[in-house]
């Protein structure tokens, strides 16, 4: 299966190439075999990029809003009219079930650019009376944004960073993660055959150092991460060298509660799809499920009967529920959580292993795991695994569970299971995390915004809210007389 662009790079309005660049294996997750080649960024292409977003920015802000607008909205068309061959590259890149890509993936990416190109033009500033004079303000770009990407969501964390980006004014220098070059390239050509000027949305392939390179250029106004807890601490420091802006989308480890008077069944459904979808590698993921004691026996029984039928497999057949672990270091690292939840001495429920995979054995295949009898310090409730693996663990009251849920240095997401309205508002305004879920979990509407507290994040991307990140204010003073001077 070959799955080679045309070159590594998209600058100004087409591909672009530089073989000096370190080269950068992509590989299809369910065979291990390579599907392309890539080149990382030298700087001659990164500073090509930054020139050509010059050019291309001032162009695009001095657009109205609403054009904007509508270029972004015929690219959502086209994102959605290619939906397949989209979907299917994605799969080949993170070794995704088509089944959920199909649904869920350039789909997600098509509502952020058709909400952001539908609510742009009514971003404005405000007029503010001053009794006699009056002051205005202006929304403005903020120049040259950098956006670099996580693998999990490849085309739906570069239009979720380049819709809003893009809306406001904004030129987006995009760097994919290393492991799915693929996608944001294709997105490249759209926002091109959308009318987007040349250098607006551009693509540079890399490894860290390209994205460390990005955020260091004094070029560039704002960088936004999607990515480990790690990763944000560097950006940010890159970032003070010249004070840019930054939103960081960083990892969780997140509560999901599930109380004694919950629908049982849902709330199953609830951490199955928090835990397993996209073969567990979900940053909002519900990996510590913290069940009332007197209900966990039966949540535990129905959770195992329903996991054993989740089928894995051949990632392009459509009926495939799981795919592969996205690489081979990233299995590795699951596989080490999954020996230590052992270690520990939390009860391995169902999964545990490596499966054995007729035709696909040299893919990252992992089952899905589910660990009981989990206790809040042993390492699989503390640190994030990023692959399908479940902890449980048992509580006996509210006030304890919601102490225990904040106990850790995330506060990405949060979920609960109740029919009791009133506590349910209640729990949720005492968790320490930025989205939330009330008797459902993972959904993430375009319209909602999205990001976490404490080490999880800084800033919201969707909803209106991100374009208060991807703007600054400039404040006009408009006085309607003689200047009052003492002078
Ligand atoms: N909050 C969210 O929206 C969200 C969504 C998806 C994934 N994530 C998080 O992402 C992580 C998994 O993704 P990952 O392994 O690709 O993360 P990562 O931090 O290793 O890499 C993310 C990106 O940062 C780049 N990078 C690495 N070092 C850099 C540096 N010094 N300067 C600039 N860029 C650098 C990488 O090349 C990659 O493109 C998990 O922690 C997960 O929770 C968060």
């Amino acid at each position: 299966m070959r799955a080679q662009p045309q070159a590594s790079h998209f600058i100004a309005a087409g591909y672009e190439e530089d073989t000096a660049g370190a080269v950068i294996e992509d590989i299809y997750p369910a065979t291990g075999e390579t599907i392309a080649r890539v080149h990382s960024a030298t700087p001659e292409i990164i500073e090509k990029a930054v020139a050509a977003a010059r050019k291309g920015q001032a162009k695009w802000a001095a657009m109205p809003a609403v054009e904007r607008g509508r270029c972004l909205r015929k690219a959502a068309d086209i994102v959605r009219s290619r939906n397949r061959e989209l979907s299917e590259l994605e799969t080949l890149d993170t070794g995704k079930a088509l089944q959920e890509t199909l649904v869920a993936d350039p789909e997600s990416g098509a509502q952020a650019l058709e909400y952001f190109g539908s609510v742009i033009a009514a971003h404005n500033g405000e007029a503010i009376d001053l009794g006699g004079d009056f002051a205005y303000t202006r929304r403005e770009p903020l120049g040259i944004c950098a956006g670099i990407g996580a693998w999990n969501y490849p085309i739906q964390i570069a239009c979720w960073k380049a819709a809003p980006a893009l809306a406001c004014g904004n030129a987006l220098i995009f760097k994919p993660s290393e492991l799915t070059p693929l996608s944001a390239l294709k997105l490249a050509e759209i926002f091109i055959e959308a009318g987007v000027p040349a250098g607006v949305f551009q693509v540079v392939q890399g490894y860290g150092d390209v994205g460390a390179a990005l955020t260091r250029h004094e070029a560039i106004a704002k960088v936004s991460l999607t990515g480990s807890v790690p990763t944000g601490r560097k950006i940010m420091e890159g970032a003070s060298s010249h004070l840019a802006q930054v939103t960081l989308e960083l990892g969780g480890k997140s509560p999901l509660i599930v109380f004694e008077d919950a629908d049982i069944e849902d709330a199953i459904g609830g951490a199955m799809l928090g835990n397993f979808y996209s073969t567990g590698q979900i940053c909002t993921n519900g990996t510590r499920v913290f069940v009332q004691r007197n209900v966990k026996d039966r949540f535990l029984d129905r959770l195992v009967e329903r996991t054993v039928k989740i089928r894995l497999g051949d990632p392009m057949n459509e009926e495939t529920h799981l795919g592969p672990i996205v690489s081979a270091a990233q299995r590795q690292k699951v596989v080490d959580y999954i020996e230590s939840g052992k270690a520990d001495g939390a009860q391995l429920l169902t999964g545990g292993g490596i499966p054995k995979m007729q035709g696909l054995d040299d893919g990252f295949w992992i089952e899905p795991t589910i660990f009981a009898d989990v206790t809040d310090g042993m390492t699989i409730a503390r640190e994030e695994i990023f692959g399908p693996v479940m902890s449980v663990l048992d509580f006996d009251d509210e006030d304890e569970v919601v102490a225990r849920a904040n106990d850790t240095q995330f506060g990405l997401a949060a979920g609960l299971f109740t029919k009791d309205i009133t506590r349910a508002h209640r729990v949720i305004a005492r968790l320490d995390a930025g989205t939330c879920w009330i008797n459902t979990y993972n959904l993430t509407p375009i319209e909602m915004p999205f990001g976490g507290v404490k080490q999880s994040g800084i800033g919201r991307e969707n909803s209106r809210a991100a374009l208060e990140h991807y703007s600054r204010i400039k404040s006009v003073y408009v006085a309607s007389g003689p200047v009052d001077s003492p002078y």
